[in-house]
């Protein structure tokens, strides 16, 4: 029993201005389609009617079938005031234009709101959203008191309620609902269903009809103020006064005089009890920031059983289990230096490559999940897709896109000849990767372990680089050590790495080595031949020094390849394993001198 509760805002009523969007674009369409001039109308009529805190959900319809153009809007009025609302919907339709322009099937969130369109009617979409974390007992004991009180009043008023408590303000649980043309009965199902599979720190379930959202602090952005539960037993000691002690007692009252007393007792005992909270709430915040951190949030979409991070999959370590017969064996594609790598195929029959990392680095989940979905983001056609990830206790798996050709290696050293048409065009698209990750991509990487069993290969012989998220994941001195150690005895190091010297050169150096590895089908470290060929490095430069360049070029393509190309390729590779970084290519310039031969240098005749 509470009484009476106090209320408490620990952030400022701002709108929020976290978002996450999900453009399929799969599916688009062009401006000047009827489509196109439909969902412009449509989305001025979301603009102009926004929902209000008594319907919460406003659906439009423009057009004729097929053209049909469907849209709603919804903001979550336990946490956002009316006036916020539009300023949401607002925002969120400027922020579909940026991201998701021209893509059919859209639905894009802020913390207080949704607005979703496409050629069918998505407003009866259900998505939860998670934070990662998963929960502790000391939470889920206050998350229960919150929810008790949550299931109490939200089926019946059907009205935002917002509650939160804990003994202490580390572990505070703050949850806040709303019911609207739901039954008593089934708002109460929906709820006892949600809080049962309650797993995580945080945590939001969105439907046309209910809301509602959990996290560790408060997310007040101006909808309901929570109500604070009075704790049973409080380290604050006497500074909390047990609700029902506050009450004013007619078997003891001393008439006016008394009833004064408790009344300002009780005042003066609440404000006292506010104050010492926020007081504590912001020197915890700023003790522990991370605590109080903006939520980061874990998607899960209404069609499928998977959960997202900003649109990063996150897989339980019992699906990836499943998806590789208990990590069977007859599974494995391989092993390196990070972990074992098998095949798998997933509940929807897709197939991928699980990486399970063997070394864990020393992140948080938090970080680790964190620093996947920034990877997630970059995309570029040669670099292998992360599907997701999985982080259960000390298990930590990548999940990748699955290349029917496995590594480049195995094509390139093995019995069937790759035709040069295919090896020109692995470099490329090689080169092109690596350029991206050294400039265009955002954050900026360093791959650090460019080599041929880096290279995979697709069912049309594309090539894809695999492994630049672990560039990210390991960055510390452990795995750079391990990993040069590694690259050092297979010849593709860069000599001022040796030294602990990374730069982006690092990566032009063992591009290089690979090109000639590529030229020549051949690795670049032969064991059993003579010295001066033991090192395709070494052995290209005497050749070079001799006019005989290309005698470089896999003999097993008979002289069956356009001499200037090979040459061309032979001097891009030697320009990239000069012994001076400083006077190694950038990525940009080995590009642009693959697609344009009049741009290449001469090449250096000393590797020193
Ligand atoms: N996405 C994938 N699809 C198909 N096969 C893959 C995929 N990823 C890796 N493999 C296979 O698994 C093998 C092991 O890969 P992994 O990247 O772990 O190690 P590596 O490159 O051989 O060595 P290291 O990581 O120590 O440098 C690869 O050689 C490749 O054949």
């Amino acid at each position: 029993s509470v009484n009476p509760p106090p209320t408490i805002i620990t952030s400022s009523p701002e709108p929020s201005t976290n978002s996450v969007s999900f453009c399929n674009k799969s599916a688009s369409f062009q401006n000047n389609s009827v489509f196109g001039r439909n969902l412009n109308i449509l989305l001025k009529a979301l603009l102009n009617d926004t929902p209000s805190p008594s319907e919460m959900l406003k659906k439009h319809v423009q057009g004729i079938d097929p053209d049909k153009a469907y849209g709603y809007s919804q903001c979550f009025f336990t946490t956002v005031s009316h006036g916020n609302c539009s300023l949401c919907i607002e925002r969120a339709v400027q922020q579909i234009a940026v991201e998701c322009a021209h893509a059919i099937d859209v639905t894009l969130f802020y913390d207080d709101c949704r607005v979703g369109y496409g050629a069918r009617d998505k407003s009866s979409d259900i998505w939860e959203f998670f934070n990662p974390v998963l929960m502790y007992d000391t939470f889920r004991q206050n998350l229960k008191k919150v929810w008790s009180m949550i299931r109490q009043e939200a089926p019946l008023t059907k009205k935002p309620v917002a509650f939160a408590y804990g003994a202490t303000p580390l572990d505070m649980a703050f949850g806040c609902a709303q019911c609207y043309n739901l039954s008593e009965s089934d708002c109460i199902a929906q709820f006892d269903g949600l809080f049962n599979s309650a797993n995580y720190t945080g945590a939001r379930f969105m439907a046309p009809d209910q809301f509602f959202r959990y996290e560790t602090s408060s997310f007040f952005t101006g909808g309901v103020p929570f109500q604070i539960l009075a704790p049973a037993q409080s380290p604050l000691g006497s500074m909390v006064t047990p609700s029902s002690s506050i009450q004013p007692s007619p078997k003891h009252s001393h008439g006016h005089v008394s009833l004064l007393v408790v009344i300002l007792t009780t005042i003066i005992g609440g404000c006292t009890l506010l104050l010492v909270c926020i007081f504590l709430l912001l020197f915890i915040k700023n003790r522990h920031p991370k605590l109080f951190g903006s939520s980061k949030v874990v998607l899960e979409h209404p069609s499928t059983e998977t959960k997202f991070f900003k649109g990063c999959l996150m897989f339980s370590y019992e699906a990836l289990r499943d998806a590789t017969k208990d990590f069977l064996q007859e599974n494995k594609l391989g092993q390196g230096s990070y972990g074992v790598v098998y095949k798998g195929i997933l509940y929807d029959g897709s197939e991928v490559a699980i990486k399970h990392l063997s070394r864990h680095s020393t992140q948080g989940n938090e970080e680790f999940v964190n620093e996947v979905a920034i990877i997630t983001s970059i995309q570029h056609k040669n670099l292998v897709k992360l599907k997701g990830c999985c982080i259960e206790g000390e298990e930590r798996l990548l999940v990748y896109e699955y290349m029917d050709h496995k590594s480049l290696d195995l094509s390139l050293f093995g019995t069937h000849v790759l035709n040069w048409k295919t090896r020109y065009n692995i470099t490329v698209g090689i080169a092109s990767a690596i350029n991206y990750l050294h400039e265009e991509s955002e954050p900026r990487i360093l791959h650090r372990n460019i080599k041929v069993s880096k290279i995979l290969l697709d069912i049309n012989f594309q090539p894809k680089i695999s492994d630049f998220v672990l560039a990210r994941l390991f960055p510390e001195e452990q795995s750079f050590i391990d990993t040069t150690t590694f690259l050092e005895t297979t010849g593709y190091l860069a000599p001022e790495a040796t030294h602990g010297h990374l730069t982006e050169k690092v990566d032009v150096f063992s591009f290089g080595v690979l090109l000639f590895e590529i030229i020549s089908g051949r690795k670049n470290q032969e064991i059993g031949l003579q010295n001066e060929t033991l090192y395709i490095v070494d052995k290209a430069f005497r050749l070079c020094e001799e006019g005989r360049l290309l005698e470089l070029v896999d003999p097993r393509l008979e002289g069956d390849y356009p001499e200037d190309q090979a040459t061309n390729l032979i001097n891009i590779a030697m320009l990239c394993v000069q012994g001076d970084a400083f006077r190694r290519p950038k990525m940009s310039n080995v590009v642009a001198m693959l697609l344009d031969y009049a741009t290449i240098g001469s090449p250096m005749l000393q590797n020193n």
